[in-house]
């Protein structure tokens, strides 16, 4: 890749929609919140911990996901992981931020839903203030756990639905369906929350489409096994179906083998409103840049995949036409 390419990819305007805000602790920050918290690790060093990254699918990495969070127990560390998180997104000129958050694995441990909000939140808001980066926060239930667990959770969210403007699907995706937890996304849906839901990382092309049809979700995040079903693929090409796409965690996971061989290009191609996102970037190698840059050095992108993957990201955002509008603008500017 050329050098005009790589800096253009670093200095576009971008949105990121597909971040696990517990995905985004550092192995340091790990270390440093047990020290402080007086929590003990299974592990005796960063080197150690970061030596056991080496995952073989979803659940192995999930494993050491929900280990790595339980050093979070105050609201100041939840304050400290987003505001790390929000560091790196600006030095990446990510300019609107849709975090994710799985109360389920603070509240499970005993940590109260306001302490894990609030921080999350009260990040969110300093960003705001000082830097202009506009953000908002997506509830995830986590689908290994019951829908009756999910609409206890809805619940505890009630006080605090101020500071989250949607629902998400998580966590665990072969044996549970989108349509285990039909009945609470209709409830979320009658709150006037939007609503996303992980479908097609290791799911089958169904759960794209129940996700779709029985969720009413707006978006699909990974999504990336759609391409095995022609029929869905004309459906989400011609629907502007936003898939947030995640290209590091997909190696990391192995839903690909290599970085040459993601179908990232095989989307855009197919007419799909694909976007570049960093999931977990702590634990698969990389913020954004590092995805848009490994994806543009294995794979035949140019200049105008850049501009469709950074367009494509404002439009997708849950963001009103207006704020959208001079998003989309900057970004032609950032390429004209
Ligand atoms: O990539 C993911 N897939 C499902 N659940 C998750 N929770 C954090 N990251 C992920
Ligand atoms: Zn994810």
């Amino acid at each position: 890749m050329d050098q005009a390419l790589r800096d253009l990819l670093q200095r576009m305007p971008k949105a990121e929609l597909h971040i696990h805000i517990e995905g985004s602790l550092e192995p340091e920050l790990i270390f440093a919140l047990a020290e402080r918290n007086q929590v003990k690790l299974d592990y005796p060093s960063v080197e150690a911990l970061r030596r056991a990254y080496a995952f073989t699918d979803l659940q192995s990495f999930l494993d050491i996901y929900y280990a790595g969070a339980s050093v979070l127990l105050k609201e100041q560390d939840f304050y400290d992981m987003t505001w790390a998180y929000l560091q790196k997104a600006r030095q990446d000129n990510v300019r609107h931020a849709e975090i994710f958050f799985d109360p389920q694995t603070h509240t499970d441990r005993g940590v109260p839903f306001e302490i894990a909000i609030n921080g999350i939140h009260r990040a969110l808001q300093d960003a705001r203030a000082q830097w202009g980066m506009s953000g908002g926060l997506i509830m995830c239930f986590l689908r290994h756990l019951s829908e009756e667990d999910a609409f206890k959770t809805l619940e505890q969210a009630m006080p605090h639905l101020d500071k989250i403007i949607g629902v998400g699907l998580d966590s665990s995706e072969r044996g549970h369906p989108p349509e285990k937890f039909a009945r609470v996304f209709a409830r979320c849906g009658e709150l006037g929350l939007h609503r996303v839901a992980h479908a097609g990382e290791e799911g089958p092309p169904e759960y794209i489409r129940n996700a779709l049809d029985i969720l009413k979700v707006e978006r699909i995040d990974h999504g990336v096994r759609c391409l095995e079903d022609p029929a869905l693929t004309e459906r989400l090409a011609r629907e502007g179906m936003p898939l947030t796409v995640c290209p590091l965690s997909n190696i990391k996971l192995r839903v690909f083998d290599r970085n040459a061989d993601h179908n990232l290009r095989a989307l855009l191609d197919a007419g799909l409103a694909a976007t570049v996102n960093s999931d977990d970037p702590a634990y698969f190698g990389g913020y954004m840049n590092d995805n848009f840059i490994a994806m543009f050095e294995a794979l035949p992108l140019e200049r105008r995949h850049a501009w469709q993957l950074a367009r494509n990201s404002f439009v997708a955002a849950f963001l009103d036409e207006d704020k959208k509008k001079a998003f989309v603008d900057e970004v032609d500017a950032c390429f004209a």
